[in-house]
């Protein structure tokens, strides 16, 4: 029997939304708690392997795993040849190059030949300066890459920002974008040919899941006289479900699924129309 292994991250600010995705989409992890490297999920043909984000582009590229969920960043950055099933939506960033407020660098123009640039991303910022024709010293760090410049061991960097909070403290400026990256479902590509069915149905479980995030299911109780302006305000995607309520005055109960941007506006317009008992319900998955 056909089995498959996705690749989540172990630990950090993507580990907790990647599981929480799995669990939604039905892959509820058996065996999350115990520090196992591998854990069974509600399905058994299915296993989740943890690693570190950064590993698990070159883990899915190798096969290792058969799929995997990782950033933009790091999938680039390890060159990996994989195939990108879906956007997850989650952990936007930007990797940017960065100079002190401090500094005669306020724009790609201004930077000289014997200058260097710290980095947890050499091969992004090596491709960069490439493409800028420019040919820098890279320092190559694991971290805390802001602190580079006042410590005296390069003149510039290239980090992800997102709210622009660690650059501002650091006294940093941004002097130019390289990459925008977000949080990616992927695939090897002979797994993608082998176990096609088995990773259709992650995927299409998965997608199910980013559907209905922005959907909710409303459903109300109407009288038959005011079932026509119910209708009126209701938007018309994907039709009204209307079934008989059994009560002494003629009455229905109608149900839809909605934008979760038309909520509020919505449920004004029908109670002034005459819903009663109105719920707005979350859904978990639209398949
Ligand atoms: N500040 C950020 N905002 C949004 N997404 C980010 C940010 N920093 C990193 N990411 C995304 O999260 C991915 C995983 O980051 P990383 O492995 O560094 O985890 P972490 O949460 O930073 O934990 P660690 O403490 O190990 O660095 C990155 O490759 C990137 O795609
Ligand atoms: O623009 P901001 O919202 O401030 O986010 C940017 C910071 O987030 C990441 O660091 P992280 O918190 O992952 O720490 P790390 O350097 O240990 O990876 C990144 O390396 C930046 O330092
Ligand atoms: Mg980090």
């Amino acid at each position: 029997m056909m089995k498959i292994k996705i690749a989540i991250p172990s630990k950090g600010r993507i580990s907790e939304p990647s599981i929480n995705i799995l669990e939604k989409a039905g892959l509820g992890l058996i065996d999350k708690n115990n520090r196992k490297l591998i854990s069974k999920t509600f399905n058994e043909d299915i296993e989740v392997m943890f690693a570190r984000a950064s590993d698990i582009p070159e883990f899915v590229n190798d096969g290792v795993a058969d799929m995997g969920i990782t950033g933009v960043d790091l999938i680039n950055e390890n060159e990996a040849d994989v195939i990108e099933l879906l956007d997850l939506r989650f952990g936007q960033t930007k990797l940017v190059l960065a100079a002190p407020e401090e500094s005669n660098i306020n724009s790609v123009d201004d930077i000289t030949e014997e200058m260097k640039v710290a980095t947890e991303f050499p091969v992004l910022t090596k491709k960069y300066l490439d493409k800028k024709g420019l040919s820098l010293k890279i320092v190559k760090l694991s971290g805390s890459t802001e602190a580079a410049p006042f410590i005296g061991i390069a003149d510039l960097i290239t980090d992800l920002t997102s709210t622009g909070t660690t650059l501002k403290m650091n006294h940093l400026q941004i002097i130019d974008n390289i990459l925008d990256s977000t949080i990616k479902l992927i695939g090897n590509k002979y797994s993608l040919k082998n176990k096609k069915e088995l990773i259709e149905a992650v995927s299409t479980s998965i997608k199910g899941v980013l559907d209905a995030e922005r959907k909710k299911l409303i459903m109300m109780n109407v009288k038959n006289d005011d079932l026509d302006k119910v209708k009126e305000v209701m938007p018309s995607m994907g039709g009204l479900t209307i079934s008989e309520v059994l009560s002494n005055e003629k009455t229905v109960a109608v149900q839809a699924v909605i934008d979760e941007k038309e909520v509020f506006e919505l449920v004004n317009c029908l109670r002034n129309a005459g819903a009663k008992d109105i719920l707005v319900v979350p859904i978990e998955r639209i398949i």
